[in-house]
């Protein structure tokens, strides 16, 4: 897969080089192209923003750097697309299946804006020949969309191919489909066996894996119930069985 993110902060990518997303990169799973937005910029201040047409607070992003940075990053590949993310508050819920959809993808191009976004005109421009995705990563207001970058980065990274090693599998993520699907994880125990007079439940020490398998469902229907109680209502009933519903 190849991810492209332009932005007036390339520098905020550094942890893209370090740990799972880094190895990832060493490995040739994941090609990671930076692009400092100003290099598209022609007057002496680098400019990138603007004040808003109809008055208001805060600046907006010009469209001209922005074109001009995307026709080239689309001009690497002339051939291929690019899906197009736009990190923004007032997007599309980010979710753990379009992470999934988004790891299915060849080429990633994320536009992070700073200030109070970029000229609406820049992805009516390619939203008419490419897929563009206006995603929130959660209902707060960050001071750019370099963070939420990161983490959208991260969640699609490590579903590729042969990033996560064999010890864990995506499959068993909270929010994967299957059996758990959108049920939180419950809690998670190591040795030692007990730990400041805090002992792992019986059950995980038993051996009897049916009876481990329903103890982590009830865990994680209990936690569910108690963190995300709409996640709970949100589930098909077909999904829960009578002992689910007892929990
Ligand atoms: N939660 C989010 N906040 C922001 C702020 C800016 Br400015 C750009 C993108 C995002 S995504």
């Amino acid at each position: 897969m190849r991810i492209d993110i332009i932005s007036i902060f390339p520098e905020y990518f550094a942890p893209l080089g370090v740990s799972l997303i880094g190895k990832a990169r060493e490995r040739g799973i994941l090609d990671v192209h930076l692009h400092q937005l100003r290099d598209w910029t022609h007057d002496v201040h680098r400019t990138v923003d603007d004040t808003p047409y109809g008055g208001g607070p805060g600046m907006v992003m010009k469209p001209d750097p922005w074109g001009e940075a995307v026709d080239e990053v689309l001009a690497a590949d002339p051939q291929a697309r690019p899906r197009i993310v736009v990190p923004t508050p007032s997007g599309v819920p980010f979710t753990q299946r379009l992470a999934m959809e988004y790891a299915a993808e060849p080429w990633l191009l994320f536009t992070p804006a700073r200030y109070e976004g970029i000229d609406s005109r820049v992805m009516a421009e390619y939203g008419s020949r490419l897929r563009v995705d206006e995603v929130s990563i959660g209902d707060y207001v960050l001071a750019g969309g370099e963070a939420a970058v990161l983490v959208m980065v991260e969640a699609v990274g490590r579903l590729l191919p042969g990033v996560l090693g064999n010890a864990h599998s995506a499959v068993d993520d909270s929010f994967a489909p299957g059996a758990m699907e959108n049920l939180l994880e419950g809690p998670v125990y190591t040795k030692p066996p007990e730990w400041r007079g805090h002992r792992v439940p019986e059950i995980l020490l038993s051996g009897h894996h049916g009876r481990i398998a329903r103890w982590r469902r009830d865990e994680a229907l209990r936690r569910t119930a108690r963190n995300r109680p709409e996640l709970l209502a949100a589930l098909d009933p077909e999904r829960l069985d009578k002992h689910d519903r007892a929990v």
